[in-house]
């Protein structure tokens, strides 16, 4: 049966123009269908009132990007203005730079609903408690959850540091200088391999949960990362459980508050919470984004997933929208800000972009121009070099911001999203956006080195996890929950085995990538080359969702990968040895096929001259058979002569005899000479006989030959 909560009427989610149609889900293995969600229309943000973008010099962009982080959230609406292309190109380079910042991309005030009164009401308990004893860190070492327990110590602010800082901070300390704490990122580009870094970003209410007076169940200490996770029955007890008499609790708590530790609590749940400072857009892209993109110009891959609950934020942390961009668009911006920055003669770089979407474990293009009725699933294979990829998947060579920002919005057009009960726009499928950066230096004047440096950024908004029960799926969504869910725990058992081998500095068990498409293709970025970051997305009043979700966060802050820099270094002297050696290998193919035909001429030539032997032979035979023949007819010839002589003498002795019978006595003379004749006779024609039996048998002889030659 199909989700009934679900309209025929398709939308997309953040931007401001749907599509006219949009492919319905299908079953695990089937090719998606056209409509892959029909989703409940989206009223689109009405466009807001172009305002004049003030020229800005680049430090004070830098410095106004950086205040979005720090300062203290105002709370003065500013209108903000569309990226326009030609904004960013105005930037002189030689000159001062003169930048025109889009507003949006400026320090922008959340759009937060005014959190009513009765959410604002922290669980005291918290709010007392020193943070000293508030941050607390299991001792027991099986790291599995990362709560606290009763037997945990507080922790320190170097327990809050990752081991790569650690380890940079003691190196650095024994160099007689100090690490910054705050420098997370340039400490684990200096190691070159690190944990996993993981955030919490708690997302404000939205108006179905404060039309139903939701509690908040979330506190976080920004300073030390911690964030604390209360059950909602605990919630209003805090005075009576922690204001006891003697210290004994007057009331048992349903259950202990759970504690995390993690490299940043992002609290974005509501602007006037004492103890957390608000992070919006831009306060998130200075703690993630910047830092992401400063290892992509270094060379090393990079890679951001978004995971939590359906619901939790993701969408909005990695895309956002139109007034409030999120990672993807801002990472993008910063990006064609520095190359223009650091282009130069000698230094060019080049970006190619691609967007795919994981669908009920099939992978499809999000870029394609059009789409299909029935888009085709893209095949996954693996490169010895690159590891997992999708074949034929689409990349963009692009040279601006605007040109991205066009591919990001078909890209997400196109992307499954359909409305649940928990999320009217919700992404039904996982999405991963590549930057694929190269830079290419070389010495022009000295012809000294080139150098190619290539790296990855890797954005993957994940699915939301979810349970069937509280998303009210039924149909074709209930089906793409189990797919969801399905790719998410196999996600969870990779990090889980890769957390524990990290943690136990054991033999890695085998790691289950292959188990799912999603894990197939991020296998480089959880336990291989790239420096990864997760941002865990949380509601402020989902307990269970919650809970899981920083379980399984505070698994993945354990996980180590190897990044390295992926560059290609090649020294003039070794550009120029190599070029002789190809020379020389093409002389070689050029001698080897030269060799081959002069060869094949000689072959061809010999057996010329053998043929024309053959014939020289034949014609031998044949002017041999003539002579024969004409000797043999010769012969003949003289036989005859012969015979009739003969004939004739006989004739002449037949009548000699008559006349000597007659009348004369034959002399004696005569009668011998007689004899002699006939004797002479016999001989002659008895070796006439034999010359003509040899020439006839010469002439068969012959005859054979030449049938023979002629037949070879
Ligand atoms: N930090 C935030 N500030 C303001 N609004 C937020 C924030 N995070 C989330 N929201 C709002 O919460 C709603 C749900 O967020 P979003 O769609 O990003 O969730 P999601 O985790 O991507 O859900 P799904 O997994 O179902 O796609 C949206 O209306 C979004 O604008």
């Amino acid at each position: 049966m199909e989700d009934t909560t679900v309209s025929p009427s398709p939308t997309r989610k953040y931007y401001l123009k749907p599509p006219p149609t949009m492919p319905s889900a299908g079953p695990p293995g089937s090719p998606r269908p056209s409509s892959r969600a029909s989703v409940t229309p989206r009223p689109s943000t009405p466009a807001r009132p172009p305002s004049p973008t003030k020229p800005k010099t680049a430090s004070a962009l830098n410095g106004q990007i950086h205040a979005a982080a720090t300062s203290e959230n105002t709370g003065i609406s500013r209108p903000s203005s569309p990226l326009k292309t030609g904004q960013l190109k105005s930037h002189n380079l030689t000159g001062p730079a003169t930048l025109r910042v889009p507003e949006r991309f400026q320090q922008t005030p959340t759009k937060v609903p005014p959190t009513p009164k009765h959410l604002l009401s922290r669980p005291r308990s918290q709010l007392r408690r020193p943070a000293s004893v508030a941050v607390l860190r299991d001792e027991s070492g099986s790291g599995d959850s990362g709560e606290s327990a009763p037997s945990l110590r507080p922790v320190s602010s170097l327990d809050v540091m990752s081991p790569s800082q650690q380890l940079l901070r003691q190196s650095a300390t024994s160099h007689g200088r100090t690490a910054s704490v705050s420098s997370k990122y340039s400490t684990d580009s200096l190691v070159g391999q690190g944990n996993v870094r993981v955030l919490v970003r708690a997302r404000p209410f939205l108006p179905r949960e404060i039309e139903s007076e939701s509690k908040c169940l979330l506190s976080m200490n920004s300073a030390l990362g911690t964030t604390t996770l209360t059950h909602p029955d605990d919630i209003d007890r805090g005075d009576e459980l922690w204001d006891g008499v003697n210290g004994t609790p007057l009331f048992r708590r349903v259950k202990d508050a759970k504690e995390f530790v993690f490299d940043e609590s992002l609290w974005s749940v509501d602007r006037t919470t004492k103890n957390a400072q608000l992070v919006d857009q831009g306060a998130l892209y200075d703690k993630v984004g910047r830092g992401s993109l400063d290892h992509a110009f270094e060379g090393y891959h990079t890679c951001i997933l978004a995971y939590g609950q359906t619901g939790a934020g993701k969408s909005y942390t990695m895309i956002g929208t139109d007034d409030e961009p999120g990672l993807i668009p801002r990472t993008c911006y910063d990006l064609f800000q520095r190359i223009e920055k650091l282009t130069t003669a000698t230094t060019t770089f080049t970006v190619k972009i691609s967007y795919f979407e994981i669908y009920n474990e099939h992978v499809y293009d999000l870029l394609l121009p059009t789409v299909a009725e029935s888009p085709t699933p893209l095949k996954v294979r693996e490169s010895p070099v690159d590891g997992p990829y999708v074949k034929d998947l689409t990349t963009y060579s692009v040279r601006s911001y605007a040109e991205v920002e066009k591919y990001l919005k078909r890209g997400n057009r196109q992307r499954a999203t359909a409305a649940t009960n928990m999320n009217a726009t919700s992404s039904r499928s996982h999405a991963v956006f590549t930057i694929a950066l190269k830079k290419i230096e070389s010495d022009a004047v000295m012809d000294e080195t080139t150098e190619e440096t290539n790296s990855r950024i890797r954005f993957v908004d994940l699915a939301g996890s979810e349970r069937a029960n509280s998303t009210g799926t039924t149909g074709t969504r209930l089906r793409e929950g189990a797919n969801i869910n399905k790719s998410l725990t196999t996600l969870g058992r990779v990090i889980s085995i890769l957390a524990e081998s990290s943690l136990a500095s054991k033999k890695r068990d085998i790691v289950p990538y292959r188990d799912s498409t999603l894990t197939w293709l991020l296998k480089d970025n959880l336990g291989g080359n790239s420096k990864t970051a997760m941002i865990a997305c949380v509601s402020p009043c989902d307990y269970e969702e919650s809970l899981s979700t920083l379980r399984y966060a505070s698994q993945a802050k354990h996980i180590r990968t190897r990044a390295v820099v992926n560059q290609d270094f090649i020294s003039a002297a070794e550009r120029d040895e190599k070029l002789v050696e190809m020379q020389q290998t093409i002389n070689k193919l050029q001698d080897t096929l030269a060799q081959n035909s002069s060869t094949h001429k000689q072959q061809t030539d010999a057996q010329v001259v053998e043929l024309e032997k053959f014939r020289k032979v034949i014609r031998y035979y044949e002017d041999k058979a003539e002579v024969e023949e004409a000797k043999r007819r010769a012969i003949m010839q003289e036989n005859e002569t012969v015979k009739l002589h003969n004939r004739l003498i006989t004739e002449h002795v037949k009548e000699m005899r008559v006349q000597a019978t007659e009348s004369i006595k034959i002399p004696d003379s005569f009668v011998k000479e007689w004899n002699s004749i006939t004797q002479d006779t016999a001989k002659f024609r008895k070796e006439l006989f034999a010359d003509i039996s040899n020439l006839f048998r010469n002439d068969r002889q012959l005859h054979d030959r030449t049938v023979h030659v002629k037949a070879q």
